[in-house]
């Protein structure tokens, strides 16, 4: 398989997303190939928040590896954010913080700078850690553990920030203040940022774009923006918004 992973240098400014994947398979365990992805292309604007959606298996977090340079075996190219820094910060499924950390060492160890002080007060601060700071994550709720992930990855000040389905497995209550949570400290520290979930309803409400991926191997089904500003964003505008993308993209729901 050729390889032209290679990312294109930045042409300098503050730069998009460019994912371009033309093609991604896997050697299965039966010795045969396994297609993951056909072709997938699509731009993220700077600063702005944008979600992989499609169903299960069809490549989303072998997409996100790609991205984060976990697997260099693909076809295609990528142009990663560039604001000088060219930092990346992932959030998983599973927080995985240093357990022999506190939850302040765990944020205060991603930060570039050592004197971070003020930095780190408006991290814990915006997502409602303040009184966490001296636990440790096995005295965390799932919940509290992946606001400590995204404490940290904030802390990065990272260009590009890539979330692999960070409200999963929460109930819906804990979900629902997480992501309230996301959108206050994004909103504070804006980046470009990639997630990806299995929930449309999660993904209008926060996404400036949406991106539709096809079964396995997959393609783009659709790219669908959100252009209302999000402080007119209410729960009128989410109905309508959730029923006319989930009736263009049907099955995704
Ligand atoms: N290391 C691997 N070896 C072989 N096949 C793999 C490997 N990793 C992923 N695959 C296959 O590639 C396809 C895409 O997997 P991927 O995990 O990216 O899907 P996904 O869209 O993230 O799935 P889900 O929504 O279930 O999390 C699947 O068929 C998967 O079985």
């Amino acid at each position: 398989m050729s390889n032209l992973s290679k990312p294109i240098p930045p042409a300098g400014g503050p730069s998009a997303l460019e994912v371009e994947i033309r093609g991604k398979t896997f050697r299965g365990a039966d010795g045969g190939d396994v297609r993951a992805i056909e072709e997938i292309a699509f731009q993220v604007a700077p600063a702005s928040f944008a979600t992989l959606i499609g169903p299960s298996g069809c490549g989303k977090t072998t997409t996100l590896r790609i991205i984060l340079g976990l697997d260099p075996d693909f076809d295609g190219r990528l142009r990663l954010p560039d604001d000088g820094a060219g930092r990346i910060a992932a959030v998983f499924q599973e927080p995985r913080l240093l357990p022999w950390r506190s939850v302040e060492e765990n944020v205060r160890l991603a930060m570039p700078d050592a004197d971070a002080g003020r930095d780190i007060d408006q991290l814990l601060s915006i997502l409602g850690l303040d009184e966490m700071r001296s636990r440790y994550p096995s005295e965390l709720s799932l919940g509290l553990a992946r606001r400590v992930a995204l404490a940290r990855a904030f802390a990065i000040r990272p260009s590009l920030l890539v979330l692999d389905e960070p409200f999963v497995s929460l109930d819906e209550q804990t979900a629902t203040r997480l992501r309230t949570l996301l959108m206050e400290v994004w909103s504070a520290r804006p980046t470009t940022a990639l997630m990806v979930t299995h929930n449309l309803r999660e993904a209008v409400q926060l996404s400036d774009r949406i991106i539709f991926l096809t079964e396995r191997p997959s393609r783009i089904r659709g790219v669908h923006d959100l252009t209302t500003p999000r402080a007119e964003r209410d729960s009128r505008w989410r109905e309508a918004t959730l029923s006319t993308v989930a009736k263009r993209y049907s099955g995704v729901l």
